[in-house]
């Protein structure tokens, strides 16, 4: 019997200067896994089994899932291109926490559809697929944003193009640069970080955005890493958020001090990065917020980088 498990890794949304339209995919240094998986297999009724250290924190009832929603999705795609699908078990190993930074929905949903897609032979191509993520996420987050689920499923670092086709672009990757990234524990929920936000940008900060994004670019595709950096700067939520992350002012005091290129808030937070050119100062950087950002016992943090792999699906040994 055909049975499968794919893994969506963590991303890191907005990467500070580029709020909704750029992402990054995450890969612990240490080789540990940092994100959800799901397993699937033929049944004679559909079901989602939740397993793993963050599922007591899910809905309690299988319907409110948002894997259980990807599935009646995807049926429901394949049948508007006429193709039938069967029911399957499910099973969700939920990793991530949610209401992190980390992209913990993103990592559900795109983990559901490429177990989907790989089941039912892949039927849809990665822009439809995309699409398809970005409803689901737009469906829980209240409104509809690729930054996380487009690195969860392609790697490397992404910015959306908002077109259909491509959905996303792949961005060079500064091989030297270590991400120095600290969950605090506590939970923000991505609608009401979304709600804070002023509605309407004014003229100033849409020219430091557009100016920032497209030096950004720039100069990652020129190998101008210090330029590239020195943009990494958030205009337009993090004077906002970070009233909602306790210890925030702190923990970027501290990583300048120690050399971080660039720190940011994860997503909507309250996980923080830390940007650096070596793995030590990343390392000496992890080891002050798990001792001053981390609120209690959920809290974790890690050296990653960005891996050029995103999401990757395979038959269960
Ligand atoms: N498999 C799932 N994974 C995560 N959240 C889920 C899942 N299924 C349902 N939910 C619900 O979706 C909502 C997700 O909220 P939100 O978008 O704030 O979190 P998130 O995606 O975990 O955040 P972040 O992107 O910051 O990690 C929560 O209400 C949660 O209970
Ligand atoms: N771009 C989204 C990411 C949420 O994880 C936001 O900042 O609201």
């Amino acid at each position: 019997m055909k049975a499968l498990r794919a893994y969506a890794p963590a991303s890191i949304g907005n990467v500070s200067l580029g709020f909704d339209v750029l992402g990054a995919a995450l890969a612990p240094v240490d080789g540990s896994r940092l994100g959800d998986e799901v397993d699937i297999e033929s049944a004679d009724t559909f079901s989602l089994n939740t397993v793993g250290p963050f599922a007591h924190k899910l809905p309690g009832d299988a319907d409110s899932n948002i894997v259980t929603q990807c599935y009646h999705y995807f049926c429901a795609q394949m049948e508007k291109v006429g193709k039938t699908t069967t029911p399957v078990a499910m099973t969700l190993s939920k990793n991530l926490p949610i209401g992190s930074g980390l992209g913990s929905s993103a990592s559900s949903i795109v983990a559901a559809f490429v177990a989907l897609n790989a089941f039912f032979d892949y039927p849809f191509d990665e822009d439809t697929l995309l699409t398809m993520m970005g409803e689901l996420e737009g469906q829980i987050s209240g409104s509809i944003h690729y930054d996380n689920v487009a690195p969860c499923y392609v790697g490397g670092m992404t910015l959306m193009t908002g077109a259909t086709s491509p959905v996303t672009l792949s961005l060079p990757l500064v091989k030297d640069w270590y991400y120095a990234i600290c969950y605090s524990g506590i939970s923000v929920s991505t609608a009401a970080a979304r709600d804070i936000l002023p509605k309407q940008v004014d003229m100033a900060t849409a020219l430091t955005f557009g100016r920032q994004l497209g030096v950004f670019v720039h100069a990652l595709h020129a190998g101008e890493n210090e330029l590239a950096a020195s943009v990494m700067k958030d205009v337009i939520a993090e004077p906002y958020r970070k009233q909602l992350l306790p210890g925030f002012d702190d923990a970027r005091a501290f990583s300048e001090q120690e050399g971080a290129l660039a720190f940011g808030i994860s997503g909507s937070g309250p996980t923080v990065f830390a940007v650096c050119d070596s793995e030590e100062k990343a390392q000496r950087i992890v080891a002050y917020l798990d001792e001053h950002y981390i609120q209690n016992e959920d809290g974790f943090s890690h050296v990653c980088q960005i891996p050029e792999q995103g999401t990757t699906v395979g038959p269960i040994t």
